[in-house]
C-alpha cells in the first residue's frame, strides 16, 4: 500500500474506535481481518497515525476546527510526523486510494497550526473532566505535564540481576541502541520509535528468552529499588498480577528471602509462573488465591507491596486510547478497590514493618489522598519520606519526583523522564 491508502484506512480504523469506543487493536485486527491484501508494514503504520492521532485528539480538533477521524489523521501525518503540507497534499495524490484531496481550509489550518486561545486541557491533550485535577495537582506545570504524556513513549528493560548486569546486556544486545536508563540502576532505554518505524521486538532477543531482562517502565524498577533498599526478608506482594514488580523484587533480592505473589484474580496470575522460570527466581511462592490463604502470613511481613488497580493515567504514552476510555464511574470504581486493597494487606505488615504503596496514575485522588485516608483509619501507619532517601538511593544528580508533605513521590515523564507513577511508602509503628 501507498500512503494514501494508509491514510484512508486510519480514517476508517479511527472513525470505528470514535464511535464504538473500542480499544485500537480491535479496530485494527478487524480491519486486517477485511483488508486481506494489507502486510504486516502496512498495518503497523496505520496503527501508528492511529495512535499518534489519539495522543492527540484534542489539540489537532482545535487545530483543524474538527473532530472528524479524517482531520485528525491528516493532522498526524502532516503536522506530528512531520510530511508538512506538501507532503500531505503529494501522498492524498498518488494513490487512487487515498482520502480526498485536502481542501484550501484543511491546508490553511494546517499551515497556521493555530493553538492560539485554545483551553489548557485543549493544549495538554487531557480530558476536560479530568482537567481540574490535573490543574489542582500540577499548577503551572500541568499543560507540560498533559503534553509530556501525550508523546511515544521509550522501551525500558529492567536487566534481571539474577542473570548478569547492565554492560553484559548492552554487549550481548550491541545491534540495538540500547542507553542506560538515567534514575534506575538496572535499567535500559531504546528511544521511541518515529512515526512509520516498527519499535523493536525485544521479545523475540535471545537475552529475553534467556531472562537476562524484562520490559518494565524505569518507573516501575525504581518502585521495586525503593521496597528492597529496606532489605527486606519476607516480602508479601498483594496484587501481584503478572508478576512485573515480583520479579522485579527478586531480581533485587538476590534469592534470599521469600516472596509471596499474590493477586485477587487466579487469571491475573497466569503469566507469572513462566515469567519466574526464565527469571531463575526461586524464592517466590505463588498463592493461588483459589487454592491457598495468606492466613500465615498475618503480621509477619517486612514488606508488603500494593501496586494498585488504577486509572492508569500515568501510562497514557502507551496507551493512548485508554485515555479516551477512562470514566468517571470507573474511577470511582479504582478508588474503592484501593482502599478495599489497603484496609485488606496492611493486616500482613508486622509490627515495624513497611508498605509501600504504588499506582500508574497521576491523580491524587487515587495516590496521596489515598493514603490519607487511609491513615485516618489507621493510626498505626505512618508515611516514611522518600525525598530524604532519593539521592542516597539514585545519586544526588538524579532527576527527583515530586515530592508530598509526606514524602510520597509521584514520577512523570516531564519531571523523570518515566511513566506517570506514584510511589508511597508507610510503616507499621513497633507498638501498632
Ligand atoms: C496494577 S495491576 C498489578 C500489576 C502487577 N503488579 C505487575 O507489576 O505486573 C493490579 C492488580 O491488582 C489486582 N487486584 C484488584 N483488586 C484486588 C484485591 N482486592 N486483592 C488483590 N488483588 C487485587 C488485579 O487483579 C490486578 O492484577
Amino acid at each position: 500500500m501507498k500512503d494514501g491508502g494508509r491514510l484512508a484506512a486510519a480514517i476508517d480504523v479511527l472513525t470505528e474506535v470514535d464511535t464504538y469506543r473500542r480499544p485500537v487493536q480491535d479496530g485494527l485486527k478487524e480491519w486486517g481481518r477485511r483488508n486481506r491484501f494489507a502486510g504486516s508494514g502496512d498495518r503497523l503504520v496505520i496503527g501508528n497515525l492511529v495512535f499518534d492521532a489519539l495522543r492527540h485528539k484534542l489539540s489537532l480538533s482545535h487545530i483543524m476546527g474538527s473532530t472528524g477521524a479524517r482531520a485528525h489523521i491528516l493532522a498526524t501525518y502532516a503536522l506530528t510526523w512531520e510530511f508538512g503540507v506538501d507532503g500531505l497534499v503529494a501522498a492524498l495524490a498518488d494513490d487512487r486510494f487515498a482520502p480526498e484531496p485536502a481542501t484550501a481550509e484543511e491546508r490553511a489550518r494546517l499551515e497556521s497550526a493555530d493553538l492560539d486561545g485554545a483551553a489548557d486541557h485543549v493544549r495538554a491533550d487531557v480530558p476536560e473532566w479530568l482537567w481540574s485535577q490535573f490543574a489542582a495537582a500540577y499548577g503551572a506545570d500541568a499543560v507540560a505535564e498533559g503534553q509530556a504524556l501525550a508523546r511515544r513513549a521509550p522501551i525500558d528493560l529492567r536487566v534481571n540481576r539474577l542473570k548478569g548486569d547492565r554492560d553484559r546486556v548492552i554487549r550481548r544486545m550491541g545491534h540495538l541502541p540500547l542507553e542506560p536508563t538515567p534514575i534506575s540502576p538496572v535499567g535500559l532505554r531504546l528511544p521511541p520509535a518515529r512515526a512509520k518505524d516498527k519499535a523493536p521486538h525485544v521479545q523475540a532477543e535471545e537475552g529475553f528468552r534467556k531472562g537476562w531482562f524484562e520490559l518494565q517502565d524505569e518507573a516501575s524498577q525504581l518502585a521495586a529499588l525503593v521496597a528492597t533498599s529496606l532489605a527486606p526478608t519476607q516480602v508479601l506482594d498483594y496484587c501481584a498480577g503478572g508478576g512485573g514488580k515480583t520479579l522485579a523484587l527478586a531480581g533485587e533480592l538476590g534469592n534470599r528471602g521469600q516472596i509471596y505473589a499474590h493477586d485477587a484474580l487466579k487469571l491475573r496470575l497466569a503469566p507469572i509462573y513462566e515469567r519466574l522460570q526464565r527469571s531463575g527466581a526461586r524464592n517466590v511462592q505463588v498463592r493461588d488465591p483459589q487454592a491457598a490463604t495468606l492466613d500465615d502470613l498475618k503480621d509477619r511481613m517486612d514488606l508488603v507491596f500494593l501496586d494498585v488497580p488504577c486509572s492508569g493515567t500515568g501510562v497514557w504514552r502507551r496507551r493512548p486510547d485508554s485515555k479516551w476510555r477512562v470514566t468517571e464511574n470507573a474511577l470511582q470504581g479504582r478508588l474503592r478497590e484501593q482502599s478495599q486493597v489497603l484496609d485488606a494487606a496492611c493486616g500482613f505488615v508486622r509490627p515495624g514493618g513497611h508498605l509501600l504503596y504504588a499506582t500508574c496514575s497521576l491523580l491524587p485522588c487515587e495516590n496521596q489522598q489515598q493514603l490519607g485516608a487511609f491513615l485516618a483509619r489507621n493510626a498505626a501507619f505512618e508515611p516514611v519520606s522518600l525525598g530524604e532517601r532519593w539521592g542516597a538511593l539514585f545519586g544526588e544528580d538524579a532527576a527527583r519526583p515530586r515530592f508530598s508533605e509526606e514524602g510520597y513521590a509521584t514520577l512523570s515523564p516531564a519531571t523523570t523522564g518515566t511513566d506517570g507513577f506514584f510511589i508511597g511508602l508507610l510503616r507499621r509503628r513497633e507498638e501498632g
